[in-house]
């Protein structure tokens, strides 16, 4: 099942839809992965119930592709990449190693994102686009996309801001609904989930896993909360 499907059904099941990131490293807080393998983090986040995976490949946030293929290998889970994809020629990659969705981030692909989410439709895959504006939720909206991703965060800086989720309570109202809307980014703690989940499908998280003590009890109780 892809990652859009994955959201909803998990929405229908009435748990929290969290969509958890294997995030090794960030240039804001550094060393993520503290030594741990990355396909442990995998197996703590399907033990916990979320209704998928992201990983980064950017070497800027020191993920590599052969992780990636690992990932999509050893699970039956929705695995979305992340990375700052500027070529037809990723997309194809990330579809040959078994992904289901790709993120395309407006600010970047700006008056392409139509033309790359086609592109990446047609390869089967998912798409998440990355909003950050109101300008840029405008493009997103034009395009043919399964999700619309709004990053709480500022990725032009590598997300060195302290963004949080009243980037998606402004934002929301200003992306089509008939897509599956995620909040990424600056989700630390179960009321930032609730308020997230007030105006968007899913939430995506990343650093505050994997900066959790005890990780699988740590999300559980997201993918739970208000049960
Ligand atoms: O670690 P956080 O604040 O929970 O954020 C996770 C994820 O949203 C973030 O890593 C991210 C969102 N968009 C990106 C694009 C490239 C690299 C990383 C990202």
């Amino acid at each position: 099942m892809n990652l859009s499907n994955m959201v909803k059904l998990r929405k229908k099941e009435g748990a929290n839809p969290v969509i958890a990131e294997i995030k090794v490293y960030s240039p804001k807080h550094g060393d993520l992965l503290r030594g741990r393998d990355p396909l442990d983090i995998l197996r703590i986040y399907e033990r916990s119930g979320v209704a998928g995976i992201s990983y980064i490949t950017a070497n800027e946030f020191k993920g590599n592709f052969d992780t990636l293929r690992q990932i999509c290998n050893e699970t039956d889970l929705p695995v979305l990449r992340k990375d700052f994809i500027t070529s037809k020629g990723e997309i194809e990659r990330t579809a040959e190693v078994g992904a289901s969705a790709i993120l395309l981030i407006t600010r970047i692909l700006g008056e392409k994102t139509a033309e790359f989410v086609d592109y990446a439709l047609d390869h089967g895959l998912d798409t998440l686009v990355e909003v950050h504006s109101i300008e840029e939720a405008r493009i997103a909206n034009e395009t043919n996309t399964t999700m619309i991703g709004i990053n709480n965060r500022d990725i032009a800086i590598l997300e060195r801001d302290d963004g949080n989720v009243e980037l998606t309570e402004r934002l929301c109202r200003h992306v089509r609904g008939d897509v599956v809307r995620v909040s990424e980014s600056g989700i630390r703690s179960i009321d930032d989930l609730k308020r997230a989940l007030k105006c968007a499908d899913a939430a995506l998280i990343g650093t505050a896993f994997m900066m959790a003590e005890n990780t699988e009890e740590f999300v559980r109780a997201f993918v739970e909360a208000g049960r």
